[in-house]
């Protein structure tokens, strides 16, 4: 593969005696990578069912290499069931090491499509809040679907300048990551249009951009905050140099050690002027040194460590109500609501987060989960919420197996004969599963399912 040679002198100063090896990784395969949901399945049990063979991932717990020119875990019902996520391995690494606690309030601040979103999401469990932002809006879609994908609800998922944010969020959230747009150098390899847009956009340009993004998120973190800066690209003035500007202009701040690897190389103040030594707990990733493409990452924290964690009181909302035909499908439901969480916009219903300040105000794409619509006097339950559930979370359940037919043609939007599987006096809303993981919903009559899938989720014939 031919290199902008601007790019190739770069990497001999950075990587010296290392570079013939550096180099000769592009004549080897791309790595795949897929990483398990922990919200659905737990790693144990996803290497019991998973259909095609995989290799751990040796620095990420629910990561695993996959052969991605003999397999397409895309095109799988457990794909369409948010069992997995499909990313580059290196990739797992920033929101596998910012410690997320159950109950935090976490922004991932550039967030889409949501391949570090729907990690930080899973690690809360449900409890407290993720947000997830993406200044491009078009790119926010598919980062909300995504999340709903992995069935996390507890969420606010935006589309605005993170200046704007900071506006609404001062020192607001426990753990924030920014996966900072870049330059993009680390995935030459994997991506060869990469190459293209960095003759246009190069690292001076993305810098700049960079350092007004780490010191508007640094203003959004709490006393003891952690925030994890992430690239995916090789150029000092990227990586280091940004970080060495945050601690310049917010003193406050200090780097952190990451959980170690063997493969990480350590990050370099030598290549910054006057770079503080603690720049060397930053981690660089290089292809030549483990099996994953290129990245930096910096886990900072602002201040001390402040008391035990916050139990966050839940945004009150006054108790009203609720419509009958809502009344009724949520006694169907096996979890445990707040009524107090439960908010109606016109035909929308929404479960919020908990800890969620007044955003009146931000572009935003989603608040909480949409749990589904009251449409005349008859509660629709959503997608969002089939995803959210658990199969013994909902009292009417078809569960197929696999290698059933029907399943697929489930996610085509089909119409099902069911009659094997039900009783004939069984109707209403059914939570369809693939060997006990939801799929979506379908309405049962008399035997037949009439396919409730969301038309755009559906699978597509090749
Ligand atoms: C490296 S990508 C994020 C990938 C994502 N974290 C993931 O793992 O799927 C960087 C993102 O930053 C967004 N972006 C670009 N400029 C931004 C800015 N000034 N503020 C916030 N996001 C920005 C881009 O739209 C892009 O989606």
């Amino acid at each position: 593969m031919k290199l902008p040679s601007e790019f190739e002198e770069k990497m001999k100063r950075l990587l010296g005696d290392e570079f013939p090896s550096y180099i000769a990784c592009y004549e080897e395969p791309r790595y795949y990578g897929l990483r398990v949901n922990t919200k659905k399945i737990s790693v144990e049990d996803f290497r019991r069912i998973c259909p095609f063979k995989i290799r751990e991932v040796p620095w990420i717990e629910n990561g695993f290499y996959y052969n991605g020119e003999e397999v397409s875990p895309a095109r799988h019902p457990y794909y369409f069931a948010g069992l997995y996520y499909l990313q580059e391995p290196s990739a797992m690494t920033p929101a596998s090491r910012l410690p997320v606690e159950p109950g935090d309030r976490v922004l991932d601040l550039c967030a889409a499509p949501g391949g570090k979103a729907t990690e930080l999401g899973a690690k809360l469990g449900g409890r407290g809040l993720l947000a997830a932002n993406d200044i491009s809006s078009s790119r926010a879609k598919g980062l909300l679907k995504n999340i709903e994908l992995f069935g996390i609800g507890n969420v606010l998922i935006s589309s605005e300048e993170p200046g704007r944010l900071a506006e609404f969020f001062p020192s607001f959230f426990d753990k924030i990551l920014i996966d900072a747009p870049c330059s993009g150098e680390g995935m030459f390899r994997k991506d060869r249009k990469m190459v293209k847009a960095w003759e246009e956009h190069g690292p001076a340009f993305f810098s700049k951009i960079q350092k007004n993004i780490i010191l508007q998120a640094a203003s959004m973190l709490k006393e003891g905050g952690m925030m994890l800066y992430s690239t995916c690209t090789f150029d000092p003035s990227e990586n280091e140099e940004v970080i060495a500007h945050l601690l310049r202009e917010r003193p406050e701040f200090h780097v952190c050690p990451i959980d170690p690897y063997q493969g990480f190389a350590p990050g370099r103040p030598d290549l910054v002027q006057n770079g503080d030594p603690s720049l060397a707990d930053t981690v660089r990733i290089f292809p030549h040194r483990m099996h994953g493409e290129g990245h930096f990452l910096a886990l900072l924290q602002k201040g001390k460590q402040v008391s035990g964690p916050e139990i966050k009181e839940p945004l009150k909302r006054r108790n009203r109500k609720l419509p009958e035909e809502l009344e009724k499908f949520l006694e169907k439901l096996k979890i445990d609501l707040s009524p107090s969480r439960l908010d109606i916009h016109g035909e929308r219903v929404y479960y919020m987060p908990e800890g969620l300040s007044d955003i009146r105000g931000i572009r935003f794409l989603r608040t909480g989960l949409l749990l589904g619509e009251i449409k005349k006097n008859r509660f629709e339950p959503s997608q969002a919420l089939a995803m959210a559930l658990k199969a013994e979370e909902f009292d009417q359940v078809i569960s197929l197996p696999c290698s059933d037919e029907r399943v697929v043609r489930y996610l085509k939007g089909e119409t099902l004969n069911v009659e094997d599987l039900v009783s004939p006096s069984q109707k209403g809303w059914h939570l369809f599963c693939v060997d006990g993981y939801p799929l979506g919903w379908g309405k049962l009559a008399g035997g037949t399912l009439k396919n409730k899938y969301l038309p755009g989720w559906r699978w597509q014939s090749v």
